[in-house]
C-alpha cells in the first residue's frame, strides 16, 4: 500500500526514507524562472491524436486517496514527440481554501491556483504504463495550470463528479468528451525539461511539457475541488479532507528548460 502523504510524518520531506529515487537527480516540479530558460526552436506544437472521445465511450473517475483521476483510453495518444506516447490518466493538485494557490510548476516564482497533468507513456518502447514508468524514456506528462476566470463547462465535466467519488476508492464511469477542451488554446507555447513523477515512487522517467498560457475555472469551481474530496475512506472515524496535494519546487541546479517560445 503507498504509505506517503503530503503532510505529516509521511509528508514529502521523509518520502526518499522509503522512496529513494525522491532523494534523487531530475527531480519535479520545478520553477521555471529566467536564468533557466533558454529558447528551442526545434520544439513543435503538440500534436494530440484521439483526444476527442465520444459518446459511448466512457471515462473512469476514481479517487486514489492522493488525488482524483480519470482513467484514459488508449486510443488518445501525442504524435509529436520522438516516439509514440499513450494516454493512461489525467488527475489534478490543488491547495486549500485558505491558501488557494496549490500547482506544482511555478513561473518566475509564481504558483497557480491549480495543475492538470496527463499521464501518457511510451507505447512504441513499452507494454503499459506499468513497465514504462521507471524507465528514462518512459513517460510524457501534460501539464496545464488552472487560474481563476469565468466558469468553465469542460472542467465541470469532471467536477460535476466529485460527490461520486468523495472517498478513497471510490469511481465512476461518466460519458466520454473531448479532453483537449481542458487544454490552452495554444499548443505551441511550452516549457519543455527531463524531470520526474511529483509523487513517490519519483522516477526521473518523465518527459514534462508544461503550457505557458494557464486555463480558467470559476472562483466556486476552484472551492469544489478544494472542498469536496477525501483521502480517507468513507467509513474512516478520522476523515482526512484532500487538499494541499502538490509538492514543493525542486533544487534545479545545472539543468536547463527548454521554452517553444520568444519572450
Ligand atoms: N504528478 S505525476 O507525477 O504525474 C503523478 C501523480 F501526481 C500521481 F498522483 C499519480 S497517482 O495518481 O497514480 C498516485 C501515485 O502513484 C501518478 N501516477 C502514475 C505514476 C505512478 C504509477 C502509475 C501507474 C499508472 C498510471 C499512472 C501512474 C503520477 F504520474
Ligand atoms: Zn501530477
Amino acid at each position: 500500500a503507498s504509505k506517503w502523504s503530503y503532510v505529516g510524518p509521511d509528508g514529502e520531506e521523509n518520502w526518499p526514507k522509503k522512496y529513494p529515487f525522491c532523494g534523487g537527480v531530475f527531480q519535479s516540479p520545478i520553477d521555471f524562472h529566467n536564468d533557466v530558460l533558454q529558447y528551442d526552436s526545434t520544439l513543435t506544437p503538440i500534436d494530440l491524436v484521439g483526444y476527442n472521445v465520444s459518446f459511448p465511450e466512457h471515462f473512469t473517475i476514481s479517487n486514489n486517496g492522493h488525488s482524483v483521476k480519470m482513467h484514459l483510453p488508449s486510443s488518445m495518444h501525442i504524435r509529436s514527440l520522438p516516439f509514440r506516447y499513450t494516454a493512461s490518466q489525467l488527475h489534478l493538485h490543488w491547495g486549500n481554501r485558505n491558501k488557494p494557490m496549490g500547482s506544482e510548476h511555478r513561473i518566475g516564482g509564481r504558483q497557480f491556483a491549480a495543475e492538470l497533468h496527463i499521464v501518457h507513456y511510451n507505447s512504441d518502447k513499452y507494454p503499459d504504463m506499468a513497465t514504462a514508468v521507471d524507465k528514462a524514456d518512459g513517460l510524457a506528462v501534460l501539464a496545464i495550470f488552472i487560474d481563476i476566470g469565468n466558469f468553465n463547462p469542460s472542467f465541470e465535466k469532471i467536477f460535476c463528479h466529485f460527490n461520486a467519488v468523495k472517498f478513497k476508492d471510490q469511481k465512476i464511469q461518466v460519458p466520454g468528451f473531448n479532453v483537449q477542451e481542458l487544454l490552452p488554446t495554444q499548443l505551441d507555447e511550452y516549457f519543455r525539461y527531463e524531470g520526474s513523477l511529483t509523487t513517490p515512487p519519483c522516477f526521473p522517467s518523465v518527459l514534462w511539457t508544461v503550457f505557458r498560457n494557464p486555463v480558467k475555472v470559476s472562483q466556486e469551481q476552484l472551492l469544489a475541488l478544494q472542498t469536496a474530496l477525501y483521502c480517507s475512506q468513507e467509513n474512516d472515524s478520522a476523515p482526512l479532507e484532500m487538499t494541499d496535494n502538490y509538492r514543493h519546487v525542486q533544487e534545479f541546479d545545472e539543468r536547463r528548460v527548454s521554452v517553444s517560445f520568444r519572450e
